[in-house]
This record gives structure tokens, sequence and C-alpha cells, in this order.
């Protein structure tokens, strides 16, 4: 049985780390240093080819510095209303983006991909549609002081495994899809490639 290859997430995501640890994913970590925002710029695909493309990119980055691993790329975009809505830049932004998310359900698009010697081996994508309550002012203000060292790093203002499950009244979709990760699938395919036991 040939040995399997080293594992890179080409992430910064602290969501992603913690799942793939917390399933005993033998991995390393590595930022991949991919400029989304030029990326995004003019792209006219639906959302999931534009979750699949940054995904690959991200991990191809990588995969150019280490060709011999296998290389893990994911991203996650939320959509709402027809809009593609970006991490909140600051605490106001994340504000104004759950105010607008407040009373409605929005789509989360994530994507994953594994990449080696450059080409990409496998790709997948999950939504999941989280409907958001309507909120008073107070909790808001509450929620944003609480969270405010988290919640910039995540897509939608909110950690759903955190107080962010009290913005919500239903979620349909595979829980690990909505923190960053539709790890059951990867699971799989890293499987399929012997670097999990079957
Ligand atoms: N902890 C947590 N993180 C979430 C949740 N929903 C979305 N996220 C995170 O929101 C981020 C989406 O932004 P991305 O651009 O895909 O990834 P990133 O964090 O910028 O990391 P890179 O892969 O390095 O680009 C990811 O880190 C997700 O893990 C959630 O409910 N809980």
């Amino acid at each position: 049985m040939p040995e399997a290859p080293r594992l890179i997430l080409a992430s910064l995501s602290a969501s992603r780390k913690a799942m793939l640890a917390g399933a005993a994913v033998p991995f390393e970590a590595t930022p991949s240093q991919v400029d989304e925002a030029a990326l995004k710029v003019g792209f006219s695909g639906p959302p999931a080819a534009l979750a699949s493309t940054l995904a690959l990119a991200k991990a191809q980055a990588v995969s150019s510095q280490q060709p011999d691993a296998l290389v893990i790329g994911g991203d996650q975009l939320l959509v709402c209303g027809g809009k593609i809505y970006d991490k909140p830049r600051d605490l106001p932004e994340a504000a104004t983006h759950l105010r607008t998310l407040s009373g409605q359900t929005h789509e989360l698009v994530t994507a994953v991909c594994l990449v080696q010697g450059g080409a990409p081996v496998w790709t997948h994508v999950e939504s999941a549609h989280l409907s958001m309550r309507r909120f008073s002012e107070d909790f808001l203000q509450a929620y944003l002081a609480a969270e405010a060292g988290e919640i910039l790093h995540c897509v939608g203002a909110y950690r759903l495994e955190g107080p962010g499950a009290q913005l919500f009244t239903r979620v349909e979709g595979d829980y690990f899809t909505v923190l960053g990760l539709p790890l059951l699938a990867l699971l799989g395919a890293l499987r399929e490639r012997g670097v999990l036991a079957a």
C-alpha cells in the first residue's frame, strides 16, 4: 500500500482547522495568500461556481509550492436576495449585514476541493439555508459586544456553534457546511485516497 500523501489545508479559517482536528484528520495548515477580491471582480457565474473557483485557487496556490502533498481548498459565500455578501470589514458593517439578514432566509454556499501536483482531483459544493429571526436592537448590540472578537472572521457575522445560534429559527443543511467545510463529503474523498482508513 503506497504511503498516503501529506495533507495540507490551504486556509486561515480557525473553524476549518477545528473541524479537521476534531475529526482526527492528520493535516498541516498553510495560508494561500490568494487575492480573493481580485478573483471576484467581474465574475459572472453562479455562486457555486465562484466558491469552487476560489477554493481551487487557494489550493492550487499552496500545491504549486508543495506538489507532492494533497491540498484542501475551501471557500464560503453568503447569498441573500440575489446578493453575495463578503465577511464584514468591521462591527458596524457586521451590524448592517445582520439587520439585512434578519427576518430572511439566506444561503451559505460552501465549496471544498482537493488538489495535487497543481491539478484538481476532487471538488464538492454544498449549500445550507438559514432562517434568521427578527431581533431587537438591544439584542443586536449585546450580541455584537459579546462576539466582537470572533464574528469578523465569519462570512455571516455569526458562529452557529456559539451565541450565533440565538439568531436563528431554522437551519436546513449540514452543520459542518455552515461552519465552512462540507466535512462528511471531504472525509469520504480522503478515505478513497487512502489518507483515512476505509
Ligand atoms: N466558527 C464559525 N465560522 C464560520 C461560520 N460560518 C462561516 N464561518 C467561517 O466564515 C469563513 C468564510 O470565509 P472564507 O473566505 O471561506 O474563508 P476564510 O476564513 O477567509 O479563510 P481562507 O480559507 O484562508 O480564505 C470561514 O472561515 C468559515 O469557517 C460559523 O457558523 N462558525
